[in-house]
């Protein structure tokens, strides 16, 4: 197996910081915005945000929670394993609140497609926009783009993008790995 560096952590550590300028560009006080960190991975970006957005911004608003997709998803009966749920927490209002879905890397768009199902049970959002630390050029399978990019990789289908976290996984990076 062979793996490649594209990001290390001092290059995710800057795009964080304009993701999260860009969100304040557009959402400024984040009054009528949430944050939504789809499960698993997509939350440990939407946590980085957010605390990027109160401790170094100083955005005191920031409401986030968290989306569990699993039974959401297209595929879910073809699994050949028993399925596990992870947590959904959402303890506030979406209803004609500006949503901000995040997750790690944008692949198919099916996570988001999944994601976009889900939602509609906590209400009728006034926008959901769609931020990714990845997007994976060329491979949609849907309609799906991100409002917000860290970085736009050409990634051939062998391949796989795997996104760490120093909370989970002891360092901040992104690899390339050939599958
Ligand atoms: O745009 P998509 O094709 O849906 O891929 C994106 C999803 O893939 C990863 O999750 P995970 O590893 O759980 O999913 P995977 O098994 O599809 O790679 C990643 O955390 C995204 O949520
Ligand atoms: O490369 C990919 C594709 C989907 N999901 C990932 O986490 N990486």
């Amino acid at each position: 197996m062979s793996q490649k560096v594209l990001l290390n952590a001092k290059e995710v550590n800057i795009i964080l910081h304009r993701l999260a300028c860009q969100l304040i560009e557009k959402h400024t006080d984040f009054s009528n915005t949430v944050l939504i960190g789809l499960q698993p991975r997509g939350v440990f970006l939407a946590n980085r945000i957010a605390s990027i957005l109160k401790d170094d911004y100083r955005v005191n608003n920031v409401k986030l929670g968290y989306l569990d997709i699993t039974f959401y998803r297209d595929d879910f009966r073809r699994s050949e394993k028993p399925l596990e749920a992870n947590t959904t927490k959402i303890d506030f209002l979406v209803e004609d609140k500006n949503i901000i879905f995040i997750d790690d890397v944008l692949y198919t768009g099916r996570s988001i497609r999944a994601a976009l199902t889900a939602i509609q049970s906590f209400g009728r959002p006034n926008e959901i926009e769609l931020l990714t630390l990845i997007d994976r050029r060329f491979s949609r399978h849907l309609p799906i783009q991100p409002d917000y990019r860290g970085r736009q990789v050409d990634v051939i289908n062998s391949e796989k993008v795997v996104v760490n976290w120093k909370e989970h996984d002891k360092e901040d990076s992104v690899y390339l790995i050939e599958k």
